[in-house]
């Protein structure tokens, strides 16, 4: 478990202390996928790097699992940071070194693994992220997805707990990014590892994450699970966010609702309420009309969603909107 007690950070900056993480207190499970997201500048980065020290804080406590971290000393920092394994959006492998040397890299740094241990490991680690062919080769010769998978390899290297993984798909193309998501959630769920993970895209967190935490301007502003903040956002920049991963154009969809007739409701199936063929039993039980205005299915990590909105014309709205409520549809007035 990391816990942030009053955690803060400023930087000196001509002299000043200039603030990158006002104090925050968070609580980050042990063997959770928890996604950080923000803006540029917004202090991802900073608070990531907090928790293995790459960054000392400027005041409050960080525990990890109950040890307070923020007064170690080097040597106990060197052994801590083993357990904290990192990846990075430009990969940063060291280009003389193959495939194979890059993932034994930590181990031999470390000086405390003998050279079968470190053979071992990195043919198991190769296997793990399916890159057993191309051990031998350097990092010019292989695809932006392949790098990334010798990243995730080298930092489990020395079996860490907590996996940071800073924009890890940011420079990946769509398909690349799903299938190094999809590797991050295998290894979070086989090997029980804690994964930090920093991102501008809500997409990602929708895919990947337990639980979420945006920020704006060196704050924590909104926090919970994803299916929560992702389907009922409250702050506005998380609403900008959900807004672009979804790729709406609030100014059209604003044109769409001058169009339409009636009351405009919005409805959030989950679960298995998703696949319920519901409009059509209310809309003939409570007389209402109804057509719809933007639509989607997706997934939040493993559970279906859907989201409509409707315009509804006539009939007995009020029925309407208590058989939604009692089939577990959660239903927002837009007008
Ligand atoms: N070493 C530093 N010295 C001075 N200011 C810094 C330093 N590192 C970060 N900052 C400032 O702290 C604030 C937060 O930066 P941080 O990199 O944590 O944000 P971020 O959300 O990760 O942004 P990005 O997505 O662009 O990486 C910014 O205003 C940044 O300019």
């Amino acid at each position: 478990m990391i816990v942030f007690d009053q955690v803060q950070k400023s930087y000196q900056v001509g002299g000043e202390a200039v603030p990158a993480l006002h104090p925050t207190s968070m609580t980050i499970e042990t063997g959770e996928v928890f996604g950080i997201v923000g803006h540029s500048g917004a202090g991802k980065s900073t608070l990531v790097r907090l928790i293995n020290r790459l960054e000392p804080s400027t005041g409050g406590r960080i525990l990890i699992d109950d040890e307070d971290i923020t007064h170690y000393s080097h040597a106990e920092l060197r052994a801590f940071r083993r357990k904290v394994g990192m990846i990075f959006q430009h990969f940063n492998l060291l280009s003389s070194k193959t495939v194979a040397d890059n993932i034994a890299f930590p181990m031999k740094l470390a000086g405390i693994y003998s050279a079968t241990q470190i053979r071992e490991r990195v043919d198991e680690l190769l296997a793990r992220v399916s890159l057993v062919d191309q051990a031998n080769k350097y990092p010019s010769q292989l695809s932006g997805g392949q790098k990334q998978r010798v990243g995730i390899a080298r930092a489990l290297a020395c079996r860490p707990t907590i996996l940071l993984c800073d924009e890890a798909t940011s420079a990946l193309d769509p398909q690349t990014t799903q299938s190094v998501l999809k590797l991050l959630g295998d290894i979070n769920r086989e090997l029980g590892l804690t994964i930090v993970l920093i991102t501008h895209e809500m997409d990602v967190v929708r895919r990947v994450c337990d639980r979420v935490a945006v920020m704006d301007a060196g704050r924590v502003v909104e926090m919970g699970p994803v299916s929560d903040v992702f389907l009922h956002p409250q702050h506005p920049t998380t609403r900008d966010f959900v807004f672009e991963s979804e790729s709406v154009d609030r100014d059209e969809l604003q044109e769409d609702y001058q169009k339409a007739e009636g009351r405009i409701l919005r409805l959030t199936f989950k679960g298995e309420s998703t696949y319920q063929p519901l409009l059509g039993s209310v809309a003939r039980e409570s007389g209402v009309d109804f057509s719809i205005l933007s639509g989607r299915i997706d997934h939040i990590k493993d559970t279906p969603y859907g989201q409509l909105t409707l315009s509804l014309v006539g009939g007995d709205l009020g029925l309407a909107m208590q058989a939604f409520e009692k089939a577990d549809v959660h239903v927002e007035v837009v007008r």
